[in-house]
């Protein structure tokens, strides 16, 4: 008779998915960049990226064109443009898988989130509205895009987020685009990812007061959960 032991169950090692939201030039990238030093330097692995992605993709690619005032009427189709946006994630897919599988830390620059935020801006909806539901039933339902562990709200006045971006357009020679250019969408754009936090949208959410330089250490032991 064969004697069985204990049965031993194989788990797969997952990161953490964590995502940096934010309105434009509020210091997302800033951020992701000194996360992964401090993290790397409490000895974890990390990967990092960034959505859209502009070099990288063909969807990402129109959608800088359209931002720039390229493809006729595409930049101001919002169900268009967030079709984009949402096919540059489901191309990036398998790779998110892959690094999740290797590394302690996936840190993203953007994610669904943004879709959701700027969208519904644009149209003038609520959370609870048929856009962001609509960004939800294509993005997590249909295109099975990995859930987040964190999503990191870096909360800034829409205003001195305009200035960083001027400030970056300045020093870095990066052009604004449409979406950077206007003031009302960014107020709006605010006050949707504060809704989102605040009803914990799709995962838990962190709100990070970004109008300071953030505490990476700090937010580092958040990250690690
Ligand atoms: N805490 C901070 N205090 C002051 N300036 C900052 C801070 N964080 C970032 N900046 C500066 O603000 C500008 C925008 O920062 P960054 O590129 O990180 O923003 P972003 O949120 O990634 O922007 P975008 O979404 O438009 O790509 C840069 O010039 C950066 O050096
Ligand atoms: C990923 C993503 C982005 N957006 C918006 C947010 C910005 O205004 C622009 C470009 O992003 P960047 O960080 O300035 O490069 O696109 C969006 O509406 N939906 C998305 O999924």
């Amino acid at each position: 008779m064969a004697v069985r032991g204990p049965r031993l169950r194989i788990v797969p090692a997952v990161g953490r998915l964590i995502v940096i939201e934010g309105l434009d030039g509020a210091g997302k990238r800033t951020l992701v960049d000194g996360l992964t030093a401090r993290l790397r330097e409490r000895g974890r692995s990390v990967a990092h990226a960034a959505f859209p992605r502009y070099t990288a993709d063909v969807h990402a690619e129109l959608v800088a064109e359209a931002l720039h005032g390229e493809h006729g009427d595409l930049g101001a189709s919002v169900h268009g443009m967030a079709v984009l946006y949402a096919l540059d994630r489901r191309g990036a897919a398998d790779d998110l898988r892959a690094d999740l599988a290797a590394h302690d830390v996936v840190l993203l620059d953007r994610y669904v989130a943004s879709n959701a935020a700027y969208g519904a801006a644009r149209l003038g909806q609520d959370v609870d509205g048929d856009f962001v539901r609509w960004v939800r039933e294509l993005e997590v339902e249909r295109f099975g895009l990995p859930r987040p562990d964190l999503q990191l709200l870096l909360q800034v006045p829409a205003d001195v987020a305009a200035g960083r971006a001027e400030h970056r357009e300045r020093t870095e020679t990066r052009r604004r685009d449409r979406f950077e250019s206007d003031s009302s969408l960014q107020q709006r754009c605010a006050e949707l990812y504060a809704r989102l936090a605040e009803t914990g949208w799709w995962s838990p959410w962190l709100v990070v007061d970004g109008s300071a330089r953030p505490d990476h250490e700090a937010l580092a032991g958040r990250v690690l959960g």
